[in-house]
């Protein structure tokens, strides 16, 4: 053994002349093992044979070769799209009877504008983008800061990140980087980097208008100097969902550091809340939005205060995430008696006090369509009060707690009670008629709760079955201990859709379909019923008119008639009127035009909330503590 040894050059045979490193170092340690045998000293036989072995000798060479290629060498090419097609192909051509998917995969990668597609990816692939640096001097002097250099290179995206000058020193920091845009991406550069130089121009005294006028007069590749910050904190708060509860325009916030990267929404929307570090301004996206760069959005504290930065952009690129409010979406509209509806004696029938066609069809009572309740509805939806939900940011600055609700995505799942349904829409536009289409269509699925009354009961009524008919003291104490979802009065009498009547409903196992004044939505929207709220709304008055010359509506508690011109005009009114103030919301709208069509989309919007994943509130998931 010994013999042989001996005859051993020092490294492993087929070891490279070049090859240095840690095979050099094994070829020593071998050596001194050896000796060691020479001098008898135990298990140095059993040691000198491992290090020997061949397997470790070519374990060491891949390493070092791994070690060089990362270090030195350029990235290795490897066309990797191209040559897998080349042997998906060959793989398909190998096949004695290839099926239909693999015939069809292999036209597809046959294509020239396929191969071309492939080659271009490829080439693309090993570019190395990177900017061409100049190197490092030998000697830095021991007080540099550590400087970053990085190059970006200006395209139509905004750069997406905000400067502010410190007054006291003249310094020009990166105040905000905005996710998803341009500097995100780079990962170069973080709030709090003091920037040195744009483009070999030093910054530090100007004014930050001057350094974003830098950046608009230079073309390509934007050369910043930058000292990093300290590392930055990690957000602490995973991704947040939330439906905005208000309008919002940061051109009309006077609190915002930089209106131009805020992102303007409108009560309804769906945000993505993807970073909530600074605790006045969260940066958002719109979900289902195709921009992916975030915006500025107020935080749900309280204090906020306006701090001057400057939007680090391409100012002749407005940013895409800024859309202006259109003057229907501000302000409060109220609306006015003006709705309420005049008879006229030529074309008007009196209707009983409770007589509608329709609820009554072949022995099947179809209950909650009772006119007095609608009319009373409708009288109180024009008494209603401001509501705080309706005003924007700037117009009501206590509402901030509730400019966001916290929303997950909830499926329902086959063993739980069917959503609420839930319709709202200005009176006139068809909610009931949608409604009792939909039950007398589908009576076993479908069905509307039984209402409460204090008017007696009137010939041919039965108890429980039209109405519940109940004393006045019943129907107070239920008042008092909450049992209502709605409830109000006509004509003396009162009326109320209790919430034991809609889980009555919902036991069955059907699904509860409701007509409710908008106001009321908050009685409906609990954990317990999950409502998915549809509101109805009207088609154009010229629509209107071409679809309602022939049927008969409810002008007030005792009178049928034809619809008027105007009465068109204030169902839009209306119907503007109760979007703007509800529209954060409703789950879904339907356009009553044509009949048909409606009941249709009325049909698939049911299904598709029973169904398929929903945003709702979070609170709906929220452990109730004793
Ligand atoms: N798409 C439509 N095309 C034609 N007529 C319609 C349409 N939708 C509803 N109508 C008719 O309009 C009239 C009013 O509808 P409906 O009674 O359902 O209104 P509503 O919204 O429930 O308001 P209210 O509670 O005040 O009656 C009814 O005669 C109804 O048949």
């Amino acid at each position: 053994m010994r013999e042989s040894m001996e005859e051993e050059p020092m490294t492993h045979p087929g070891h490279d002349d070049n090859d240095v490193g840690l095979a050099q170092i094994l070829a020593e340690v071998v050596e001194e093992v050896r000796l060691s045998i020479d001098r008898d000293i135990n298990g140095a036989d059993l040691l000198y044979s491992l290090l020997r072995a061949p397997w470790l000798y070519s374990l060491l060479r891949v390493y070092e070769c791994l070690v060089l290629h990362s270090r030195d060498a350029p990235r290795p090419y490897m066309p990797y799209s191209s040559r897998l097609s080349q042997e998906i192909m060959s793989s398909v051509r190998g096949l004695a009877a290839p099926s239909s998917e693999a015939q069809e995969l292999y036209i597809l990668l046959k294509y020239p504008h396929m191969q071309a597609l492939l080659s271009a990816h490829d080439s693309v692939a090993q570019r190395d983008y990177g900017p061409v640096l100049p190197p490092l001097p030998d000697k830095l002097p021991d007080n540099e800061e550590p400087m970053r250099i990085v190059c970006l290179v200006k395209n139509k995206q905004p750069l997406g990140a905000t400067i502010r000058k410190d007054e006291k020193t003249g310094n020009i920091f990166i105040a905000r980087v905005i996710h998803g845009g341009l500097a995100d991406r780079s990962g170069l550069l973080h709030p709090g980097d003091k920037l040195v130089e744009v483009n070999g121009q030093k910054v530090q005294g100007l004014l930050p208008e001057h350094v974003i006028q830098i950046l608009v007069r230079s073309q390509g590749n934007i050369i910043f100097k930058v000292i990093p910050n300290s590392p930055q904190p990690i957000n602490s708060r995973a991704t947040l969902y939330v439906r905005a509860m208000v309008d919002y325009s940061p051109l009309q916030d006077p609190a915002i550091p930089c209106p131009d990267a805020g992102m303007a929404f409108s009560k309804g929307d769906l945000l993505e809340i993807v970073d909530q570090r600074d605790i006045r301004w969260w940066q958002a996206r719109k979900l289902h939005s195709a921009s992916l760069c975030c915006g500025l959005i107020p935080s749900t504290n309280q204090f906020r205060s306006k701090q001057r930065e400057l939007w680090w952009s391409q100012p002749y690129q407005a940013h895409t995430c800024i859309r202006p409010l259109s003057p229907g979406d501000v302000g409060e509209e109220e609306v006015t008696d003006e709705i309420k509806y005049i008879e006229t004696d030529e074309d008007f029938e009196f209707v009983s006090e409770e007589g509608e066609n329709g609820e009554h069809m072949q022995g099947l009572y179809i209950a909650g369509f009772r006119h007095s309740l609608r009319v009373w509805r409708r009288k109180s939806y024009l008494r209603q009060k401001p509501s705080c939900y309706s005003c924007g940011v700037g117009i009501c600055h206590n509402t901030s707690a509730n400019l966001y609700e916290e929303v997950v995505h909830y499926q329902r799942h086959i063993d739980d009670p069917p959503r609420l349904i839930v319709l709202i829409g200005p009176s006139g536009v068809g909610v009931n008629e949608l409604r009792r289409r939909l039950i007398k269509i589908n009576p076993n699925t479908y069905q509307g709760p039984i209402s409460h009354t204090t008017r007696p009961q009137n010939m041919g009524e039965k108890n429980d079955r039209e109405y519940h008919f109940v004393p006045k003291e019943t129907f107070a104490f239920m008042v008092v201990n909450h049992k209502f979802l709605e409830y109000g009065e006509d004509n003396g009498h009162m009326y109320g859709t209790s919430l034991d009547s809609v889980k009555d409903v919902l036991d069955n196992g059907k699904i509860c379909v409701i007509d409710l004044e908008p106001n009321c939505i908050n009685s409906v929207r609990t954990k317990k019923l999950k409502p998915y709220i549809i509101f109805v709304r009207p088609p154009s008055p010229e629509s209107m008119r071409q679809t309602r010359k022939d049927p008969h509506f409810l002008a007030n508690s005792y009178i049928k008639r034809y619809f008027h011109d105007k009465d068109f005009e204030e169902i839009e009114d209306a119907s503007r009127a109760m979007e703007g103030k509800y529209r954060q919301f409703f789950d879904c709208v339907i356009v009553n035009d044509d009949l048909q069509d409606s009941c249709m989309d009325l049909f698939t919007a049911i299904q598709h909330a029973q169904e398929e994943p929903q945003w709702v509130p979070a609170s709906w998931f929220v452990p109730v503590h004793p």
